[in-house]
């Protein structure tokens, strides 16, 4: 995941686009890029590190123009620590384009002989984002018949791009001259809203963005999300076009968005975050009650920042008190998404301290909203104990994630998924924990899609295995674990 933004507005739209990466920062902590367009002229800095500290007021003066993109990364593909891997990515031909991607293609090895032997390209990294931003220059090379480009040429090098690509892909361009424009991967894995306020002007600006909480934040109204194999194109003067440019296509968004990645406050593909969580914590709860027979809880807590909802639910339909032991410093960042297992960990312990008059001589519930590597889960244990509880129950409002995630979460190999070819019990031993209930994988599916018909499946191949796009298999997975950066 990475959080992407663009707009389209009638002034100037760098501090408009930093306002919102800076709302998007919990989507990625990498490295982060602003790129505007004045004229036929493009303006682009990115740099390592959160949006706070990426940016002096030098580089948003240089930001002109009122078109304009964003991207908070937190890498899939390339290294996290290499500022040339950092979006947005660049290239000169056709007209110029800049594009920003969140999610991660699965077909890279093709594509990069492809861009190579066939199309004559250069990559400069490892990154799959300059991978999609070839091919997508390549589709609209090929498709220009005269001087100016139209929107249906682009709509029709999309629709090439559809049938080249294969992964997750929610991705903002800007092209020279020419517009913003927005796309969708076939299965609408990673999200992308649209929004639209109206100028004093009267000019329509538009919003698209990885989380609806920009829109609001905005003053933008909501119009829709972008659709899966959707692309959209808006002209600098407000005008916007859209079209459907995949050939087959099911919204099957992530399930990891509504369980971790997204902020609480956001409606994603018509689901609210906060409610799944909500819900997530329900079904939690009745499988506690029937995994949990006789065995004593004193007190339900949670580990900030994102287990909450569940936990407070948790609590409530188990009618068991609802208490805060764990508190967050809230300057250390989200420790999952950090990369390198070594960081993570000790930022565990910078983040998180138990205080003891909450934990002494008490059975403790802590809920968490997922364990993937462990590193949270096995401190916290550690601390619960260290801080004097009497017994240590872990709950979490997610399977467990046995498979690794190809879409654009970075736990790319098996051996480091804590649930990996272990039973529950082994898992239990190895937290410390005593207890340890997992939320079923049919519960979790039952808690996301409640109350709505729009979206019917969920992209959920870390519980399952099942991976719904590209040709994911033994060899892949084996040589991704093989040639992983960190
Ligand atoms: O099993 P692990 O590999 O430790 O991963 C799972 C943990 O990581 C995330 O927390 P994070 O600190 O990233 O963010 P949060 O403050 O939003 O909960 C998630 O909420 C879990 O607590
Ligand atoms: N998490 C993401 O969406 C990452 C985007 C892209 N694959 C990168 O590594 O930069
Ligand atoms: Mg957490």
């Amino acid at each position: 995941m990475c959080g992407i933004v663009g707009i389209v507005s009638s002034e100037p739209v760098n501090q408009q686009v930093y306002d919102s990466l800076l709302l998007l920062q919990h989507r990625g902590q990498d490295s982060t890029g602003i790129a505007t367009v004045d004229g036929d002229r493009f303006h682009m800095v990115k740099a390592n590190g959160q949006v706070r500290e990426a940016y002096r007021t030098r580089d948003m003066r240089q930001l002109l123009g009122n078109v304009g993109l964003g991207h908070v990364r937190y890498a899939t593909r390339g290294s996290a620590a290499r500022e040339e891997e950092a979006q947005p990515f660049y290239v000169g031909a056709p007209y110029g384009i800049i594009l920003v991607h969140n999610g991660n293609l699965t077909n890279t090895r093709e594509l990069t002989a492809e861009l190579f032997n066939v199309d004559r390209r250069h990559l400069n990294t490892h990154s799959d984002t300059e991978l999609l931003l070839n091919v997508l220059a390549n589709e609209l090379q090929a498709g220009i018949t005269g001087l100016q480009l139209d929107d249906e040429q682009v709509f029709d090098a999309v629709a090439r791009v559809h049938e080249r690509v294969e992964g997750s892909y929610a991705a903002i361009a800007m092209i020279a001259g020419y517009g913003l424009l927005a796309f969708r991967d076939p299965f609408g894995i990673r999200p992308l809203v649209l929004g639209r306020r109206k100028a004093e002007n009267g000019q329509d600006e538009w919003v698209v963005a990885s989380e609806s909480l920009v829109l609001e934040s905005g003053g933008y109204e909501i119009v829709r999300d972008v659709e899966p194999g959707e692309a959209i194109m808006i002209s600098p003067d407000g005008s916007m076009k859209s079209r459907q440019c995949a050939a087959a296509r099911k919204l099957v968004p992530c399930a990891f968005e509504y369980i971790y990645l997204a902020r609480p406050d956001s409606v994603l593909d018509g689901i609210s975050v906060y409610d799944a969580r909500l819900r997530l914590g329900d079904v939690l709860a009745e499988e506690i009650a029937e995994q949990l027979q006789g065995v004593d809880v004193d007190v339900v807590m949670p580990i900030p920042d994102s287990a909450r909802p569940s936990a407070m639910q948790v609590a409530q339909k188990l009618g068991i008190e609802y208490r805060e032991g764990f508190f967050k410093n809230r300057y250390v960042g989200r420790t999952f998404i950090m990369p390198g297992q070594a960081v993570r960990k000790k930022s565990v312990r910078q983040k998180l301290n138990a205080m003891s008059t909450e934990f002494a001589g008490k059975n403790v519930l802590i809920v968490d909203d997922s364990i993937v590597r462990g590193t949270t889960s096995r401190e916290i244990v550690e601390m619960a104990r260290t801080a004097g509880a009497k017994s240590v129950i872990f709950a979490s409002a997610a399977p467990p994630v046995i498979y690794p995630h190809v879409y654009g979460i970075n736990m790319p190999t098996r051996s480091e998924l804590i649930a990996h070819g272990r039973t529950p019990a082994e898992i239990a031993e190895g937290l410390g924990a005593d207890h340890l209930i997992y939320l079923s994988v049919e519960g979790m599916n039952r808690a996301i899609l409640e109350g709505q018909d729009h979206v019917t499946e969920l992209e959920q191949s870390c519980f399952t295995g099942e991976y719904i796009a590209g040709n994911v298999d033994e060899e892949y997975l084996s040589w991704v674990e093989a040639t992983q950066e960190s």
